[in-house]
This record gives structure tokens, sequence and C-alpha cells, in this order.
């Protein structure tokens, strides 16, 4: 049996409202212990396809400050920076921590974005996960391991309702509701010295129209 076999314990019951305002945000700590977390960091580490993407802004080539891989149920394609990418198929360790997001999230997903902060300096800018394809009101299941960074929310028009989090390896944050509608979340860089950290959020993909209105 894998120490991740186990049924949840009273730990994986500990729960933190983080948001409960115009959206809703969860934090529990101890999805994972400290040694399992440590053993999916190094299983992912190596098992993962991680892509460094470019994106293109004004006409230049700007790598992203991280590297990124995206895992799926087959057919579950989706827009990303004008470019239709495809799934990765789902390995084990992946079904593994699939499974335990969705007995905290009681919902299947069919995709998994990964991202590797690989030091301090990688980040993800202010952001909402709001892209057609994820539904009105997307439930993100996101999981940590690896190095402690600190996650941030604000709100987009009451400028006073900021939130900093740090999440640290074994956590699970889940976003909710209109979470995504009125609030940005960012990953800022850090001067501290870090360890690497993989974040996984799993989501639901939904067919969209595509421009000859066909699913
Ligand atoms: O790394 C994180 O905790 C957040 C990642 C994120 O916001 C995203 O991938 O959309
Ligand atoms: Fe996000």
């Amino acid at each position: 049996m894998e120490p991740w076999d186990n049924q949840l314990d009273s730990n994986d019951s500990q729960e933190t409202v983080v948001i409960d305002t115009d959206g809703e945000v969860i934090f529990y700590p101890n999805l994972f212990s400290i040694q399992e977390s440590d053993r999916l960091f190094s299983e992912l580490d190596s098992s993962v396809k991680w892509r460094h993407d470019t994106i293109h802004i004004y006409g230049k080539k700007i790598p992203l400050p991280r590297l990124t891989a995206w895992y799926g149920d087959e057919g579950k394609s989706y827009i990303y920076s004008g470019i239709e990418q495809h799934p990765e198929p789902w390995n084990s360790t992946l079904r593994l921590i699939k499974l335990k997001a969705e007995e905290i999230s009681q919902i299947t997903f069919n995709s998994v974005l990964i991202n590797l902060y690989r030091d301090g300096k990688d980040s993800v800018s202010w952001h909402s996960d709001d892209e057609p394809e994820l539904g009105e009101n997307p439930i993100i299941a996101s999981i940590s391991l690896g190095g402690t960074r600190r996650f941030s929310l604000r709100h987009k028009t009451s400028k006073d309702y900021k939130i900093d989090i740090d999440l640290p390896k074994g956590s699970l944050l889940l976003m909710k509701g209109e979470t995504q509608h009125f609030w940005k979340h960012q990953i800022a860089k850090t001067a501290k010295s870090v360890e690497p950290r993989i974040n996984l959020t799993f989501r639901v993909i939904k067919p969209v129209l595509n421009k000859e209105n066909k699913i």
C-alpha cells in the first residue's frame, strides 16, 4: 500500500475559509503529509513533460517565468495564447493526486495545468482563471508541492480586499463560486531563497462553441 492510499485522516478535514465574499476560497493545509509531498514532488519533477512556452506581447517573444505542462482526458483541448493545446494523457502519479483533489472538491476533474517554479524569479502574474472553456463558475483545486510560495488574491474593484496566503507543500486551495469574476490572483517573485515548487491546478474543461458555432 502506498502512503497516499490511506483514507482521509483527521488532518485532512482541517479547513480555513480564505474568502467568503464575491466567491469562495477554502484552504486545506494537509492534503498530503510532508513525506508524501516530497515523494510526489520528485516523481512529478522527473516524469512530467515540462514545456517552456513563450508568449507574444507587442511583437516580442517573452518566455513564461515558469515551466508548465497540461495533462487531461483525451479530446479536451483548449485555446491558449491563440494556440490549440492538446493535453498529455494522465500518468499514475497524477491520477492519484486527482483522486485526492476530487474527494475534497466533490467534483470530477478532466484536466490539470501544472506549473514548475524553479526558483524565486519564477512567478505567475495577476490573472483570473476565466477562460470560456472553464465555464461560468469554475471549481479549481490547486495543490502545492515543494517550496512554500506566497499566493495573493485581490478584489477587482474593492481595492482594500487583499489576502496573502503561504501555500506549503501538501496543501490544497479550492477556488469556487464567483471567485474568478471578482478576484485576481498571483504568485509574486521573491528575493528570498526558495526551493522549487510544483503547483497543480485541477480544472473541468467544457466544450465551447468555436467560430463555426460547432462544439
Ligand atoms: O501556482 C499557483 O499557486 C497558482 C497557479 C495559477 O494561478 C494558475 O496556474 O492559473
Ligand atoms: Fe490561476
